[in-house]
């Protein structure tokens, strides 16, 4: 029989339910006990959803409370001992390693936050010590979790992160040098014990995931798997579980001497079959003798339908060659990033809902096709059907395609994407223009997206208030952060972004071609959750999408206003895109959008422009090579083609945050943006020295303090910072900005912040003006 299996199953629930019981006991509004109790009761529905789908082998501690890599640091004791010293409980202990704390008498900023691989979810870094040693936690999460599961009458599969996962995707702390891999060694039997304690426990699988494998590996790293998985598939059959060893988002086929060496002992082997079908024939060929294959076939990362005969024929040649019980359906990777259920959406047209499926829809597609393969497709031809109809209709859907868009597509020209002048011409007219001093202070565009704000875009969606109204109220919190600016005394001002819901899901809204939902929630980090709206067409803009607010907030701003608009990459990639055409296509669509709404900024008096940029390095392919160059190409052109379009004396900003950005250096300096803001504070300002090395010519500003946390930096703090950026950058190319913007910050802690941040600018202006 073809099983079914699911790799990791979204945490919110149907209403975000997890991130509003989190914040309710971050904000002292429920106990300990009942956020615990929150999380049981979500992971029981979890796992009865899966259950009922029909799927097989259903996944646990795939649940977490902020971030599934945070867990892992908190199960094996890698906990800094400025968290670990003051006695919070384990649960506080937690919350302090992913968003910092600052309360009664601790003061401690968060770890380190970073991309998850290609997604938007994003991870907390393990940060290791020079003398760092490991120790299993006393009552690890993955046996609760199981044991909870086992008593609700369904045996799961724990999902753990791999060995060499864990440390690679980890660093040295500040000021320490260890290579994180030299401690595999020290980290195994940790693991070795979390085994045979799981299979004491009852579980008879483990799925263990080490996606790094997907990544060009140093050879440090690949030479780790084969003492590593020596150890842990010794286990198999005895005193551990079979190990059911998990890659996703990418092909494997470049690891295979990897795989060969080391892996093929596990008891079954996973791969994404969705991102890379083609390497089902190699892998087949590479797997141990009796090693089972479990076939990613069911996205995890897009909202698409997914192709039942595509899918039942990939399944169908991988059962020709291993045989029926070596075959397992599952899902390409954990449906983490997928919405929980389509059943909540009751706003959308039913023409296109038909063509998507959600989680809880997931887990019944990879239960059809496992039934198709074992059974045949008589056993599910009603729901075949209904597919092929599904696909039929959106392939031959009028929403899909604009005459008016592909023309102009085909009209684009090279010089489009080129400003009029070289920086140093279009330096000196912005800086008659716009006046600015040295170290100039700005905001990355967002202030606190408060309660009210919230509430009345609520009242106005639903029809409770009026757009005029609505319209009032933000042009008021235009006044006030304009008012907050002009006390804290900044230098570029920012509207603060009231009107927005999310970045993406704003532009969205406003563009045709696209489809948004009400309930599609997915998580972003921690208690964050994004809403993506869906690109189901060619995208075109039929009207001005924030020359309103902007203009309005420059009418009554005595600063230069910058206008804030989200790049053509981020709004692609923090959508679920086209599956349908290429998504080179989808960005150019975009930049013609945005073209035309950075041309009408600055005709409506918007001398500052900042097109953010955080998802760039996000769609960076996975391992460095030509289809890195095709993707900056494509990528770099397309925020060119939207912004290229002013006057010199415009000054065009970008933001990047979440990103390395030292391995795609060259493409952030070919986008030619006056201006870069990049997140930076919790990151070596070593990091910096590339801007030097590269001979980088235009202005940046680093972040000087995190976002993500409602500590305040101190102003020396700050000013330590600064002395670390001069460093590495010269004082006339440095601006002075937080990391990104400060819509999840309360007031408070905003407003004594940005105080601190800006008494360090004035007082490096005042050193350096003498
Ligand atoms: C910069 N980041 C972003 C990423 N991706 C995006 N798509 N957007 C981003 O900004 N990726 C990288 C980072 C990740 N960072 C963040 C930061 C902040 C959030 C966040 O704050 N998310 C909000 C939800 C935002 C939103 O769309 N809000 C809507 C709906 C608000 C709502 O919950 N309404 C209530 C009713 C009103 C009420 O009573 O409060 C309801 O529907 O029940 C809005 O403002 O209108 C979050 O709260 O998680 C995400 C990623
Ligand atoms: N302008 C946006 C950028 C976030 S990446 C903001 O300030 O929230
Ligand atoms: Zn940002």
């Amino acid at each position: 029989m073809v099983q079914s299996s699911i790799l990791g199953f979204p945490r919110m629930g149907k209403l975000r339910d997890l991130k509003k019981a989190t914040e309710a006991y971050w904000g002292d509004k429920l106990s300990k006990d009942e956020l615990l109790a929150e999380g049981k009761r979500l992971r029981l529905e979890h796992w009865k959803i899966q259950k009922d789908a029909g799927v097989d082998i259903i996944p646990s501690n795939d649940f977490a409370y902020y971030d599934h890599v945070l867990d892992h640091i908190q199960m094996f004791n890698a906990i800094p001992e400025r968290y670990s010293k003051h006695g919070l409980s384990t649960l506080d202990e937690y919350f302090a390693m992913g968003r910092g704390h600052q309360k009664d008498g601790i003061d401690v900023p968060s770890l380190e936050m970073v991309k998850w691989f290609d997604s938007n979810y994003h991870y907390v870094k393990p940060t290791f010590q020079n003398d760092q040693t490991f120790k299993l936690h006393d009552d690890p999460k993955p046996i609760r979790h199981f044991l909870e599961a086992k008593e609700a009458g369904i045996t799961t599969r724990p999902v753990l992160l791999g060995p060499v996962s864990f440390l690679h995707l980890g660093k040295a702390d500040r000021n320490q040098n260890v290579d994180p891999i030299t401690l595999l060694e020290k980290l195994l039997p940790v693991y070795e014990q979390l085994l045979k304690e799981l299979k004491k426990a009852g579980a008879e699988t483990v799925q263990i995931d080490e996606p790094v494998l997907v990544f060009d590996l140093p050879s440090k790293i690949r030479d780790a798997f084969k003492p590593a998985y020596q150890k842990l598939t010794a286990l198999q059959g005895g005193e551990g579980p079979q190990l059911v060893l998990a890659t996703y988002f990418g092909d494997v086929v470049h690891n295979f001497d990897v795989i060969d060496a080391a892996l093929t002992n596990t008891y079954a082997f996973h791969v994404d079959l969705v991102r890379n079908p083609e390497q089902l024939e190699k892998v087949a060929q590479h797997l141990g003798s009796k090693q089972i294959l479990s076939a990613g076939v069911v996205d995890g990362r897009n909202i698409w339908k997914n192709n039942f005969k595509r899918s039942i024929e990939l399944i169908e040649s991988a059962v020709q060659k291993l045989g029926k019980e070596r075959v397992i359906v599952a899902s390409s990777s954990s449906l983490l990033h997928t919405p929980h259920t389509l059943e909540s959406e009751k706003n959308l047209d039913p023409e296109v809902s038909d063509w998507f499926a959600f989680a809880t829809q997931k887990a019944t597609e990879v239960a059809i096709i496992a039934k198709a393969v074992t059974e045949g497709a008589s056993s599910v031809k009603s729901q075949l059907e209904a597919n092929a109809k599904s696909l039929e209709a959106r392939a031959t859907s009028k929403r899909t395609n604009n005459p008016e868009v592909k023309k102009r597509q085909e009209a684009v020209t090279k010089e489009q994407h080129e400003r009029k002048s070289a920086f140093p011409t279009r330096y000196d007219q912005q800086k008659q223009h716009l006046k600015l001093p040295l170290f100039p202070t700005t905001t990355i565009g967002s202030f606190p997206q408060t309660k009210d704000i919230r509430i009345q875009r609520n009242k106005f969606t639903k029809g409770e208030i009026t757009a005029e109204e609505y319209e009032k109220f933000i042009e008021k919190e235009i006044r006030d952060v304009i008012a907050i600016q002009d006390e804290l005394e900044l230098d570029v001002y920012v509207h603060g972004e009231p009107e927005r819901n999310d970045m993406v899901q704003y532009f969205g809204e406003r563009m045709d071609g696209y489809v948004f939902t009400t309930h599609a929630w997915v998580q972003s980090y921690g208690s964050r959750c994004v809403r993506p709206p869906i690109i189901v067409g060619d995208i075109s803009r039929p009207a001005p999408m924030t020359v309103k607010e902007s203009k309005y907030a420059a009418s009554v701003s005595k600063k230069p206003m910058k206008g804030m608009l989200t790049g053509p990459i981020t709004c692609l990639r923090w959508s679920f895109p086209r599956d349908d055409i290429h998504q080179s296509v989808q960005a150019q669509q975009l930049a013609l959008a945005l073209r035309d709404e950075v041309v009408d900024l600055e005709a409506a008096g918007i001398y500052v422009i900042q097109v953010d940029e955080p998802a760039l390095r996000e769609g960076l392919p996975l391992r460095s090579g030509s289809e890195r160059e095709k993707y900056l190409s494509w990528a770099v052109d397309s925020f060119k083609l939207s912004t290229a379009g002013v006057k010199d004396s415009t000054q065009i900003h970008s933001h990047f945050c979440y990103s390395e950005f030292q391995d795609f250096f060259h493409a952030i300096a070919a986008l030619d943006a006056d201006v870069l803001s990049i997140e930076n504070s919790k990151s070596d300002a070593k990091l910096l020295k590339v801007f030097i090395d590269e001979a980088y010519p235009r202005h940046i500003g680093p972040g000087v303090y995190d976002i993500h946390s409602p500590r305040v930096p101190s102003e020396q703090e700050i000013k330590d910072r600064i002395t670390e950026m001069l460093e590495y950058l010269k004082p006339d190319q440095l601006w002075i900005n937080p990391d990104c913007g400060l819509k999840t910050r309360q007031w408070k802690e905003t407003k004594a912040a940005l105080s601190n941040m800006v008494a360090a600018a004035q007082s490096f202006r005042s050193q350096h003006s003498k």
